[in-house]
């Protein structure tokens, strides 16, 4: 078994029973989900409830389908050509499949960070109010005040404060992921994905952002792909284990790492393969 540190085992203060989820404590219900790339199947009839204001990871070995997963719940895989979705994802009881969903409006609502930090070359003010400013709004006082809470949010204001106005490219590569994550988060989405986030930082700037996970979750659902299993257990009160396409096993991440129930679980995660 791995260690899992005991911040990971207590930091689940609201844990809740994945198998008598209500409706209330639902973010996104997924239920038979495929995914085809061409004739290669990436996912097999995954149905998995993932609860509100939590961290959820996805673990497995490479190619399992974990950022597949994670891109159809903003739709990012609608890009690829010859991508073919079965089945459904529902946030607030709707699928967001549905025909005449807009895709634009979803991804507001669920905002996403990927492995290698992304600032536009731009200030760190303007990186912050870019999703505000396309939505509109150019009130000047509603965009410091926007700015300020989400640098803070992303545990980043103090190191910025008094250069807001150089440019977002001037910062540390954990700097940069923190602001992105500023940027997510300034529009104020109700899902937060999180692609291996941190497989990009050094070991300081990584635990900066462990930290900066547990806190978002107070705000927001935090869905998270990482290769680390150390850094899903810390950081996750759900863990979901996939293998070829395959949801393996889905639990509380405690139990997904102490006392897994099925073979592959225990297998990948005492290190036979992956
Ligand atoms: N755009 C694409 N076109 C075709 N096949 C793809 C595409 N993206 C992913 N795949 C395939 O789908 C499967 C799942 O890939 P995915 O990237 O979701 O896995 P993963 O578990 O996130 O892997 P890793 O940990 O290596 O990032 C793999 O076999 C991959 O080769």
């Amino acid at each position: 078994m791995i260690s899992v540190t005991p911040k990971a085992l207590s930091g689940n203060e609201n844990k809740v029973d994945l198998k008598q989820l209500s409706s209330e404590q639902i973010a996104l219900d997924i239920k038979d989900l495929n995914l085809y790339y061409g004739q290669k199947q990436a996912l097999q009839n995954i149905t998995m409830s993932i609860p509100k204001g939590q961290v959820t990871a996805f673990i497995g070995p490479s190619g399992c389908g974990k950022s597949t997963l994670l891109r159809c719940i903003n739709r990012m895989n609608d890009l690829v050509d010859g991508c073919n979705i079965t089945g459904e994802i529902n946030l607030h009881g709707e699928n967001i499949y549905n025909k005449h969903v807009d895709v634009a409006e979803l991804r507001r609502k669920v905002g996403m960070v990927f492995q290698r930090p992304n600032p536009f070359p731009k200030t760190i003010y303007e990186n912050v109010v870019y999703g505000l400013r396309i939505a509109g709004e150019n009130n000047r006082r509603v965009l410091d005040d926007a700015v300020e809470k989400s640098l803070r949010s992303a545990a980043l204001w103090n190191e910025v404060k008094d250069r807001l106005h150089e440019s977002a490219l001037g910062l540390s590569g954990g700097q940069q992921q923190r602001l992105v994550i500023a940027r997510a988060v300034a529009i104020e989405p109700e899902v937060l994905l999180l692609d291996e986030p941190t497989s990009a930082l050094d070991p300081i700037s990584t635990l900066t952002i462990e930290e900066l996970i547990n806190d978002l979750k107070k705000q927001f659902t935090v869905v998270i792909v990482t290769h680390n299993m150390q850094q899903a257990a810390r950081v996750s009160d759900q863990t979901a284990f996939m293998y070829m396409g395959d949801l393996i096993e889905y639990s509380d991440t405690n139990t997904l790492f102490t006392t897994p129930s099925k073979k592959k679980t225990e297998d990948y995660i005492t290190g036979r393969y992956g």
